[in-house]
């Protein structure tokens, strides 16, 4: 049993690994697809494989028959016989790649298809514990050597054998002694590869993993490049990347070194088998007990039966490092989704409104709990600011109303059921977000609004514009609605950003909003913009607020004041401040702030 390690070390669930013929057995399902094509291909391989043998058996022929009797026409009409024999060999070996390269191709669109759906749905969980750079790795660099091995390797092998075979039944017929000798050299060769696959095949897993550790890295400092910059932390960065690049380099080396060496070590023994082959062919003729024309023709078969049996081994050593990737990608489809749709899940049409978190606990990882008994109750439209600390959980709470994580205790009720009960696609679409660092895709600024609701026209996703206040600003872009967005919305301001998410959100119409207001600071105008948008965007909706001024959640229902995990107060913000607790100093201290900032702008002006 071949065990796979856990992917790259890092904590994820450990998955157990696929033996060999297992993970064999899979790909084979893929291909099974393309039965007809695959058949196709076979035939081809058959007929490309026995015109090959035909060929030597001629030369034998056209050596004893025609050349040595002086048949000068007859040699003529064979030749030309011959070379049109190997002008269908090739066209056949043409046609057979090309039928095989097809199947490898739909075969691996297929696997990067399903691996792909498998990641849409896996839960947040999953994708915490993985480098994201491994998982690309995945569905690049291991899916590639899969089709590599496919389109080449398959179709190598079943000729290889065939040919084999077919050249040693010519070879005994034509003569048994000399076919014994060149079978002779068989074991010893089989005995070398075997050796050195043996060996090759933990550097091609070390060098697999190394290939999908350097993508991390370089995933991570992509989009760290920011904050490497910021501090100053090239060098670092540089240092530790040239670490793993030299660790790279030096499996790929390892692994790179023992398959090159195949090669030379089976060429070897081939010509010594082929000396070993004339010498005894020139004795046996000379005893009259063999021809020329025999000789001349296991000369080229000796050739053909030894460059299959090299071949195999080099194509079991592509094998090798195909299934080792293979192993990965089939690793992520067996990862079971923590999150599935129960049986008899319920579809949401709409929701009224009503979220209760009923004694709920929580923690991302096993014993680390993060929420503690989150207990409180919301009537449909009413609006929930939650307030704390950084750390203190408040984006954890939005995390488990979205589904992207479930409660380790307790319940979270959404119109008096289970959140857990909805089908979660459903659940999720009417459960809109406005994040204050909204991703947008590549594309225009139309499409990344309609990405609320694909089937929107382009009325709808203006009318949404306008009432997200965003249409004014789209206005004077130089492109207006068909500017393109660049590098996740590098080219817009932050305000400008969260504005067209609010567009997008008032566009999806959900039914449960979600908005996590902006901590940096926006100019004045722009945040009256926003409010504005935000007002009329949660107007008759139940709305969670993460809020980070206190100024903007005054008119709240109910403010959750959360503080290490626990809510420690809740009412509304006058209740609040009668209080005199955690909620009123806030405040206060926001609030002297803010009269600091005005005094010294007045001082400044
Ligand atoms: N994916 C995660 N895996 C493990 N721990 C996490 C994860 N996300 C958050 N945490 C931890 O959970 C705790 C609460 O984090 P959370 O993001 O909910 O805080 P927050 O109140 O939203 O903070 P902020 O105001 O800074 O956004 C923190 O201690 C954080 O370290």
């Amino acid at each position: 049993m071949n065990r796979a390690r856990g992917p790259m070390g890092f904590s994820g669930p450990v998955v157990k690994a696929k033996d060999r013929t297992g993970t064999i057995k899979r790909i084979w399902l893929y291909m099974e697809k393309q039965k007809a094509q695959l058949v196709a291909s076979i035939l081809f391989v058959i007929i490309s494989t026995l015109l090959g043998i035909l060929g030597p058996y001629l030369i034998g022929i056209i050596m004893d028959e025609y050349i040595i009797p002086r048949d000068i026409a007859g040699t003529i009409r064979l030749l030309a016989f011959l070379a049109l024999v190997y002008i269908a060999t090739v066209v056949f070996t043409w046609l057979q790649t090309f039928m095989m390269v097809r199947v490898s191709l739909q075969t691996i669109r297929n696997l990067r298809q399903d691996l792909f759906d498998k990641f849409q749905t896996l839960s947040l969980r999953f994708f915490d514990s993985r480098a994201h750079g491994d998982l690309m790795s995945r569905v690049t660099n291991d899916i590639d050597s899969l089709n590599n091995a496919l389109s080449q390797s398959v179709v190598q092998i079943f000729s290889s054998v065939l040919m084999v075979v077919g050249v040693a039944i010519a070879m005994f017929s034509l003569n048994w002694l000399l076919a014994i000798v060149t079978l002779l050299v068989i074991p010893i060769m089989m005995l070398a590869s075997k050796k050195l696959i043996a060996y090759s095949s933990k550097h091609f897993k070390k060098r697999q993993k190394d290939l999908g550790e350097l993508n991390g890295f370089i995933e991570e400092s992509i989009s760290g490049n920011e904050v490497i910059t910021l501090f100053g932390k090239e060098g670092k960065f540089d240092r530790e990347f040239s670490g793993v690049n030299e660790r790279l380099r030096h499996s790929a080396m390892a692994a790179d070194t023992v398959s090159g060496f195949l090669g030379p070590v089976n060429n070897f023994i081939n010509n010594l088998g082929l000396g070993l082959v004339i010498l005894v062919g020139a004795v046996l003729t000379v005893k009259g007990m063999a021809t020329v024309g025999i000789i001349a023709a296991f000369v080229t078969y000796s050739r053909q039966f030894f460059r299959p049996i090299n071949q195999l081994s080099n194509l079991f050593n592509m094998f090798q490092s195909a299934i080792a990737g293979a192993e990965r990608v089939f690793e992520v489809m067996d990862e079971t989704p923590d999150m599935v749709d129960k049986k008899d899940a319920v579809v949401v049409e709409s929701f009224r409104g009503d979220v209760e978190f009923s004694h709920v606990h929580f923690g991302y990882e096993k014993g680390k709990p993060i929420l503690k008994d989150i207990h409180f109750a919301v009537k449909p439209g009413q609006k929930v600011a939650l307030v704390g600390p950084t750390g203190s959980g408040k984006t954890t709470i939005i995390n488990l109303l979205m589904r992207f994580y479930d409660v380790t205790a307790g319940e979270l009720k959404v119109d008096g059921r289970d959140i857990r009960d909805y089908q979660l696609s459903g659940l999720r679409k009417k459960i809109g977000v406005v994040l204050q660092d909204t991703f947008l895709f590549s594309g225009t600024i139309m499409e990344n609004i309609r990405y609320g609701r694909l089937e929107a026209t382009d009325e709808e996703v203006i009318a949404a514009a306008k009432m997200a206040s965003a249409h004014q600003y789209i206005k004077h872009l130089p492109d207006g609605y068909q500017t393109r967005i660049t590098s996740g919305g590098a080219n817009l301001s932050q305000g400008q950003r969260q504005l067209l998410a609010i567009a997008r959100a008032i566009l999806a119409d959900s039914d449960i909003l979600i908005l996590d207001e902006a901590t940096s600071s926006i100019d004045t105008s722009t945040e009256i913009e926003i409010q504005k948008g935000l007002n009329r965007l949660t107007e008759g909706r139940t709305s969670f607020v993460i809020a980070h001024r206190l100024k903007t959640i005054e008119n709240a229902d109910l403010i959750l004041v959360i503080h290490l995990g626990e809510i420690i107060e809740s009412g509304t913000h006058e209740e609040l401040l009668q209080k005199k607790g955690f909620y009123f100093e806030m405040y206060h201290s926001q609030f002297a702030h803010l009269q600091n900032v005005s005094a010294q702008e007045a001082v400044e002006s």
